[in-house]
């Protein structure tokens, strides 16, 4: 058994027909109702481009702590701290109350909302998300390379969300009448990610030491199980087999999402459980690195506006036959409130 692959290129070139982007639309219906997870070709980056990515990141990791530590990240109010943007070191990052095992950068869309708040000759103090990005200085390729794989990746991303709202069957917008961000067309999520608050974090995972176990306690775990709280997720990784793993329907078999080389690894979140009012449920997976080597995973979430309103869509409510599942908040609400209990 493997996670289905998917080929997206129809939803990024014009000229494909309305009956590829159908057909896409409907292998993206299977996948997210079954697995909440798929493989993604056909997205037109190349596969050196994506080496290179993963290269990066890892000449970033491969430096001594005291340099990596000059970007640390630090709380909202302390100089220079927004509480979310920067790096955090070893075990530094806690998923259900337990230490993981990774080292990690975390770049965030830059903030555009409301003014920032400098301060006087330092690097300034900064409400929780509201400071600048901290880039690394070194290695110097790594903040212009990864600012136009972002770019590209917020194409990839419009044009999956495209293709869900298609797979989900809702109405195609009407040219005659106006839209608000709320009008439940296949145009929805596209509409409410045009301003994509993203994220995107660089991990390194060293190989796990401790021998396996059935109860072994959370905190062995490179990353503990949990949903992403997003969009969608495009994650890419080094090749290194065996460490991500799927928790499939069942409940309780864990299925490898071994890297297929120039693919991404694709998985929706929290955010489209609920605007699909649950149809598509975003699947926990979790990180086990007992292989070889140093891991290196660059995830990028693509994820709703800081502003754009979610809440189960009326369509999939009545679809599936229940009560709305959560009566809306924002976006940014949202991610708040997963920043301050450290996310998972
Ligand atoms: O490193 C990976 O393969 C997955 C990481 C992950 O699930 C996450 O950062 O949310
Ligand atoms: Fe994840």
């Amino acid at each position: 058994m493997s996670l289905p692959v998917l080929d997206i290129s129809p939803f990024l070139d014009a000229s494909s027909t309305p009956e590829s982007r159908q057909q896409v639309a409907h292998s993206i219906n299977h996948a997210c109702t079954e697995f909440g997870f798929f493989y993604l070709t056909g997205h037109g980056i190349p596969q050196t481009k994506l080496e290179e990515i993963i290269s990066l990141a890892r000449q970033f990791f491969a430096l001594p702590n005291e340099q990596k530590n000059g970007i640390k990240r630090h709380d909202a109010g302390l100089e220079g701290g927004d509480g979310a943007r920067g790096y955090q070191g070893m075990g530094e990052n806690v998923t259900q109350g337990k230490k993981d095992m990774h080292e990690a950068i975390d770049l965030y869309r830059e903030w555009d909302h409301a003014p920032k708040t400098e301060g006087n000759g330092g690097r300034g103090t900064w409400s929780t998300l509201q400071g600048p990005n901290l880039w690394p200085d070194e290695p110097k390729e790594l903040k212009p390379v990864y600012l136009a794989y972002i770019e590209q990746l917020q194409n990839v991303g419009t044009a999956l969300v495209r293709a869900m709202g298609l797979a989900l069957e809702l109405p195609v917008p009407d040219p005659d009448s106006a839209t608000t961000l709320e009008t439940e067309d296949s145009e929805v999520f596209v509409r409410n990610t045009d301003q994509s608050f993203w994220v995107m974090r660089l991990i390194g995972y060293p190989k796990l030491s401790t021998p396996v176990s059935p109860d072994a306690p959370l905190s062995s775990l490179s990353c503990g199980e949990h949903t992403d709280y997003g969009c969608v997720t495009l994650l890419l990784t080094d090749p290194t087999p065996g460490a991500l793993q799927v928790l499939l329907k069942d409940g309780t078999t864990w299925l490898n999402a071994d890297p297929i080389p120039g693919a991404f690894v694709v998985n929706i979140g929290d955010m489209i459980e609920r605007w699909t009012n649950g149809l598509w449920k975003s699947t926990r997976h979790r990180v086990i690195h007992r292989g070889e080597g140093y891991r290196v995973s660059v995830p990028f979430f693509f994820e709703p506006n800081f502003e754009a309103m979610v809440r189960p869509l009326g369509r999939c409510v009545d679809r599936s036959a229940r009560e709305a599942i959560h009566g809306g908040s924002t976006y940014g609400e949202h991610l708040l409130e997963k920043v301050f209990g450290n996310f998972y």
